[in-house]
């Protein structure tokens, strides 16, 4: 029974809850109790009996006996199987242990465990914490299963831990950070993708820089033990406000939450396991109330709570964490659908209109009876058209429009649209390429939107340097300038989703992404900035910048998966737009964050800076970005010479 029904929310993993049990010989009684009578969606239960060792078993002929699994495959339908059943591995294996025999029974365990989860198709299985800070020997074997395993995921159980360093313990090798542990482990086992992560939230939580780094590893389960609840003024199981907060994140980054523990809350629900029911023809029956019902309600509860998705961000669900090749809009033709899609974007144009609004009051004076040349250049189907003709109205000022535009099969659209506005003695339709376009007179105003999600990405500058021959010397350029920002991001899918190419391309390629299992570990910095006009003597849209970025002192080491790259526009004085995260135009949707991998991941520490190089280059065809690592170690600089990934001019 999902937590609830919710706008937005339908396809979200979030909406399940499950619950921690023990071991049962009765796989279907465990599930009617847990889940038919219980509430939960699912159990994450263990499947072999927990006093089983391999050592002590008899053997017959060298072989093992019959393993002691609950019951056959057959006692649940497969669907039960994989829809309601998370196995949970025997928590007593330590494959690290200094015994032989506890380490080769945990090996032998965990195996057959997993074959057997396998063979049932779980969709995943909870491996226990490692018992100690050194986990090689349990990750190897961990490795091995995953290079054989189909779609199963395994999800390492870590403690949700972090001591924090305070001024009388100077002692830096007291304190434990358990990201550390699933970051051994996780780089043992080469960034598998079906390796996971199930939370064990406890009562007390780490600091906020350190929790936010989880939310761009690959997290699939938070196990929010009943030890860490509070009870409310009557006696029924609350969470803090911090845990609240960190809870409705899970919810909102698809993670599931489970119930682990005892009742710790004699709340009356919770107390009396008998209540009475009525039903059909008012026969009093007694059912059991699942003794952790009051915990899991408490969990349906905030997840009531919170707000439903915007009709936006619904929108964009299907797009979040999806790697999209941006657009080529010089070199390729945009089609139809993705004109419409720009069209919709309301606040876009309306920031265009307040910006040419201001240059047009700026440029003529009240009294002045002149006409103002205004040329679109990329005019696409016409957007801009209209919000310059709309300007000229709001400001009474009087105007003469130029539309440019090269793709051949927009300009077929722009006709009719000047034809069905009565636009005729207003608009003139150029379909020409802005860089090669013989202008019959100069224009007061340059209108253009070239802008890809790192600004320049589009090749804005190489199109407007061309245009600018066509601009009058005083004349205004709409954007007048742009940037592109870069952070540094921890982003696990976006990182296995460029990895599973398996080849280099992928890796040195720039993304469109609607980001959002991410973690920004930084503040976002300034990269390249271009204006309009240009009339310095060395033009030139060659750039390169060196970077720094600091992470939190009490984040702890994180890992740097790539970066995430966004533009802000100053279209005229304080009219700006973009999608710069601190300074993001709200409501507009035509631009999506930018991705740029790295090959290798790089783990960052508080304390010491990662140094990162960016590059823009350009050929005599094509533009292309550079980029690199060179601190706290070395990576190769990706996309040498733009051998996988560039721009055509
Ligand atoms: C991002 S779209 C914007 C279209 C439109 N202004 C809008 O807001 O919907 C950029 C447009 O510029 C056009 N374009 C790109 N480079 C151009 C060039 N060098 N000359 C003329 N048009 C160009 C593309 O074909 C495309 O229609």
């Amino acid at each position: 029974m999902p937590l609830g029904d919710k706008l937005g929310w339908e396809k979200s993993e979030s909406r399940y809850c499950g619950v921690e049990t023990d071991f049962s010989e009765d796989m279907p009684q465990l599930l009617t109790f847990n889940i038919s009578s219980g509430g939960f969606d699912f159990v994450v239960a263990p499947l072999m009996d927990p006093t089983y060792r391999p050592s002590l078993m008899e053997k017959d002929g060298g072989g093992l006996c019959v393993l002691p699994f609950s019951g056959s495959d057959l006692v649940l339908s497969p669907s039960q199987w994989s829809s309601h059943v998370v196995g949970k591995i025997s928590s007593w294996i330590d494959l690290d242990s200094a015994d032989e025999t506890l380490r080769m029974d945990s090996e032998t365990t965990l195996k057959q465990e997993i074959a057997w989860a396998n063979h049932l198709s779980l969709q995943a299985c909870l491996l226990p914490c490692p018992k100690g800070a050194s986990c090689a020997n349990y990750a190897r074997c961990v490795n091995q299963i995953l290079q054989g395993l189909n779609t199963m995921q395994l999800w390492l159980r870590i403690p949700l831990m972090k001591t924090e360093q305070d001024s009388m313990d100077v002692n830096s090798s007291n304190l434990i950070d358990s990201w550390e542990l699933w970051n051994s482990f996780r780089l043992l086992c080469e960034h598998h993708s079906q390796l996971a992560i199930a939370l064990d939230v406890l009562s007390s939580l780490p600091s906020v820089n350190s929790l936010i780094r989880w939310f761009g590893e690959s997290v699939r389960a938070a196990i929010i033990h009943t030890d860490s609840f509070l009870t409310n003024a009557r006696g029924y199981p609350c969470l803090s406000k911090r845990h609240q907060k960190l809870v409705t994140m899970f919810f909102n980054h698809s993670i599931q939450i489970v119930i682990g523990g005892k009742s710790v809350h004699s709340s009356p629900g919770a107390s009396s396991n008998l209540v009475a029911n009525n039903f059909d023809n008012n026969v009093e029956k007694s059912v059991q109330r699942h003794p952790l019902r009051s915990y899991l309600d408490y969990v349906g509860y905030l997840f009531q709570k919170m707000d439903p998705l915007p009709e936006q961000e619904r929108f964009e669900l299907g797009y979040r964490d999806f790697l999209q090749s941006p657009l080529q809009p010089l070199m390729d033709n945009l089609e139809a659908q993705t004109y419409e899609t720009f069209e919709k974007d309301s606040v876009k144009y309306i920031q265009y209109q307040r910006a040419i609004s201001k240059a047009l009051l700026d440029r003529v004076p009240d009294e002045a009876s002149i006409t103002t040349v205004l040329m679109v250049v990329g005019a696409g189907r016409g957007p801009l058209v209209r919000a310059s003709l709309q300007a000229a109205e709001e400001t009474g000022r009087k105007l003469k429009v130029y539309a440019v535009e090269k793709n051949p099969n927009a300009v077929v659209t722009l006709h009719s649209l000047v034809k069905l506005e009565g636009w005729e003695d207003i608009v003139t339709i150029i379909s020409c390429d802005m860089r090669y376009w013989d202008a019959p007179e100069k224009a007061d105003i340059l209108v253009s939107e070239l802008l890809g999600s790192f600004g320049d990405n589009e090749l804005s500058p190489e199109c407007l340097d061309g245009a600018q021959r066509f601009l009058k010397q005083d004349g205004i350029s709409i954007p007048s300038s742009y940037t592109s920002f870069i952070q540094p991001v921890t982003a696990s899918k976006l990182y296995n989703d460029v990895k599973s190419h398996k080849d280099i391309v992928h890796f040195e390629t720039a993304y469109v992404v609607k980001i959002h299992n991410v973690a920004r570990l930084a503040p976002s910095q300034p990269v390249f900035t271009f204006t309009h006009p240009n009339y310095t003597s060395t033009k030139s849209n060659q750039r390169y910048k060196k970077l720094q970025f600091e992470i939190a002192n009490d984040a702890g080491s994180a890992m740097v998966h790539g970066f995430a790259g966004y533009f802000d526009a100053k279209l005229y004085k304080d009219v700006h737009l973009g999608i710069e995260p601190s300074t993001a135009t709200p409501n507009m949707f035509s631009w999506f964050a930018i991705f740029f991998p790295l090959r290798i991941p790089v783990c960052i520490q508080p304390g010491s800076p990662l140094q990162v190089h960016f590059w823009r280059c350009c050929g005599a065809s094509k533009v292309w970005y550079e980029w690199c690592v060179t601190s706290p170690a070395s990576s190769a600089v990706q996309n040498s010479n733009g051998r996988s990934y560039w721009v055509g001019l």
